[in-house]
């Protein structure tokens, strides 16, 4: 047998494998379910039997390994072994080692990492290369780590292959090309904090969503309570990165926005100018509502007389201030600060009953209790974070109290509602001001984290969703990814350090990842002409493809002119993105023309066709094969930093970018003549 049916054989074995644990697997679905000692551990073992017979069903013939290690003769415990690797653990029969092993495994990571200066007892990494549809082992190839061989990803054909494949649909995993500088960041130990610069294509969102993937299996103990958390930018987003985690089989990491995260504070009725938006979201909005929530705490003043039947304990002006003033001395959140004063108070009380030869019983302290929160609500009372930050925005000398030497009298303006609510419970809050909200929240009581937190696009947060996220994460680790380069927020950051130091990491260690896998050389070159010219300090991309077309075309008519490219783009597979300031008038030209075009959010059922339109603001992460970009200078017109969103436009092509303009480039563009 040849070693290329020697493979296919083994092929057969994995599914065997599949097969049997697929039988087992719905069994103990079923015996599960029927013998586990309480209801509790019924359902979880219910629930985690079937995702896996799920997980094992939906893929039987998917390709079970996508590469092999072979070790050498002196490799200690490994000595002469083999080993499959793929995207799950398949079992052997009884007795038997496992047929292949899950990616994430400590023996796998040699797949990613062996050289040929460090082959770590390797002497042989074979990659397999599969048939488009997954099911056939078409091919293989070696390198020879024990003779020095070795490959770059773009010496690899099945790597190359896998990297220029005509992207279609959702994103998908990129288990088995994962490069050694991303799988660095993949396995990097979750007791630290990373943050990921990237330029677009460069691996970011797959690197964060396999490194969820990573932490979930070496750390499922530890992240048992608090989870993953991985936040994007917009539901779109996380509409296209939604497969990447199930087919890795993680089913239960919770994938949202900053947005959605904070909307059970409360729902967004109102939009705010870019004037106020910029002030509500600077951290020192922190300082104004810490302020204004604390300016509640008055100071005790004469003696609490506490009635006890026929008698009156008195607790003198002294120590209640005593109380008062060690509570705060203790920074705990709002609301603990309260039931803290009113406990002590009342086990003084308690101890004083003792001292007189009393026995307080529990009725006994519910009374004194009880008489003492009318104490408390005066000098700490219970309060909403509505009403805090409604009567921030909406009486001016309170917030002048509380921003003083803050924020100017030009920003207090700037965020005072000019049409007050009547109460904060008929508040129309904006999207910042639930973020204000949740800051008081965060005040008031301490916010449940998680165990692990992604933050994706993050360049965009503001230093209040900075906060609000480090909320979250205060006992966690988090992974920050993004590029300084593609920001577009007003309040975007300018350098990571200010970001992490927000999000509760300062120490975090900024890593910079510069392959380009998506954006052929020839449009790397032209968005990095418009790069200098932004006010960001990142390092340039190196693509690593040399294929793909550029073409720049001053044209008469655009949507005339984006009807054509369309045309022409449609003769090669792959999905086709446009991309305008404003799509509305090229969705309907194009219809008008018979072209099926889909929308972002896939409302009107046209999700699935192969064009999609996408105005230039919702086009962040996303990727096309073929993009074309019409009128270039309305993008960068239309906003503060619309050069940053022309640099994301130009930036999603993975073979073939088509810039169609009527009116003058922008100067970054220009001299770059066409067509090419
Ligand atoms: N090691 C790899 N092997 C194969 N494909 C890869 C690899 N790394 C990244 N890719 C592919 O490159 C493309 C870009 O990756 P991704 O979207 O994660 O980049 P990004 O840095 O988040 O980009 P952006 O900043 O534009 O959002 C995706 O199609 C991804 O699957």
């Amino acid at each position: 047998m040849n070693e290329l049916d020697a493979e296919r054989a083994y092929v057969e074995r994995c599914r065997e494998a599949v097969r049997r644990m697929l039988d087992g697997a719905r069994h103990n679905v079923i015996v599960g379910e029927t013998v586990a000692g309480d209801r509790y551990s019924a359902e979880r073992l219910g629930h985690h039997l079937k995702s896996l017979a799920k997980e094992l069903s939906e893929e039987p013939d998917g390709p079970p390994f996508f590469g092999r290690l072979d070790y050498g003769a002196d490799a200690g415990d490994h000595a002469a072994r083999k080993y499959y690797i793929g995207r799950r653990h398949l079992s052997g029969e009884t007795g038997e080692p496992p047929v292949v092993i899950d990616w994430r495994a400590p023996v796998a990571r040699a797949f990613y990492r062996a050289s040929a200066r460090e082959p770590g007892g390797v002497a042989v990494r074979r990659r397999f290369g599969w048939s488009t549809d997954s099911a056939e082992l078409t091919g293989y190839e070696d390198e020879r780590l024990d003779r020095g061989e070795e490959r770059d990803a773009a010496a690899s054909r099945i790597v190359t292959a896998e990297i220029e494949r005509p992207r279609v649909g959702p994103m998908r995993d990129i288990v088995a090309t994962i490069q050694p500088e991303q799988d660095e960041l993949v396995r990097a130990p979750i007791s630290g904090s990373i943050c990921v610069q990237g330029a677009p294509g460069t691996g970011k969102t797959a690197v964060g969503l396999h490194r969820a993937a990573y932490l979930l299996y070496a750390h499922r103990q530890r992240l048992r309570n608090g989870g993953v958390l991985v936040l994007g930018p917009n539901q779109a987003f996380l509409g296209y990165i939604s497969q990447v985690l199930p087919a890795l089989g993680e089913v239960d990491v919770e994938q949202t926005t900053v947005g959605r995260l904070l909307r059970h504070r409360g729902e967004i009725r109102a939009h705010d100018g870019e004037d106020a938006a910029v002030v509500k979201h600077d951290a020192r909005m922190a300082k104004v509502l810490r302020r204004a929530l604390y300016a509640r705490v008055g100071k005790p003043s004469g003696t609490l007389a506490v009635p006890d039947g026929s008698y009156r304990w008195r607790i003198d002006e002294y120590d209640l201030r005593r109380v008062v003033d060690d509570t705060r001395r203790e920074a705990v959140p709002y609301l603990v600060g309260r039931e803290r004063v009113i406990s002590r108070l009342v086990s003084l009380l308690q101890q004083r009953a003792e001292s007189r030869g009393q026995t307080p019983n529990a009725a006994w302290v519910k009374r004194m209790r009880r008489s003492i929160i009318g104490f408390a609500d005066e000098v700490w009372p219970a309060v909403r974070a509505e009403e805090v930050v409604a009567e921030v925005l909406t009486d001016a000398d309170a917030l002048a109290r509380a921003a003083d030497g803050t924020l100017t009298p030009g920003e207090q303006k700037a965020i005072l509602w000019t049409r007050p609510p009547r109460g904060h419970k008929s508040a129309r809050w904006s999207e910042a001001d639930i973020v204000l909200l949740d800051e008081v929240a965060g005040l008031l009581e301490r916010e449940q984290g998680y165990g692990h937190v992604i933050v994706d696009e993050a360049q965009d947060l503001s230093q209040m969703q900075c906060r609000a996220i480090a909320r979250r994460s205060e006992h966690g680790s988090i992974t920050v990814l993004g590029d300084l380069a593609q920001a577009t927020t007003p309040w975007a950051a300018r350098r990571w350090p200010d970001a992490l130091t927000h999000l509760g990491k300062p120490e975090a260690a900024v890593i910079a990842l510069t392959t380009g896998f998506r954006v052929p050389a020839a449009v790397v070159a032209l968005a990095n002409r418009l790069l200098a010219t932004l006010d960001a300090d990142v390092p340039q991309t190196r693509s690593l493809r040399s294929d793909g077309m550029l073409r720049v075309r001053r044209v008469p008519d655009l949507a005339e002119a984006v009807v054509a490219a369309v045309r022409d783009a449609r003769r090669h597979e792959g999905s086709i993105g446009v991309i305008a300031a404003d799509v509305v008038p090229l969705v309907e030209r194009l219809r008008a023309e018979g072209i099926e075009v889909a929308t972002l959010d896939g409302a009107d059922g046209t999700a699935g066709a192969q064009v999609t339109a996408v105005p230039a603001t919702l086009v962040k992460g996303f990727e096309y094969d073929h993009v074309i970009l019409a009128e270039p200078a309305a993008v960068a017109e239309a906003e503060t930093r619309g050069g940053n969103r022309l640099y994301v436009a130009l930036t999603r092509a993975v073979s073939r970018l088509d810039v169609l303009h009527t009116r003058p480039l922008p100067a970054a563009l220009d001299d770059h003549g066409s067509p090419m």
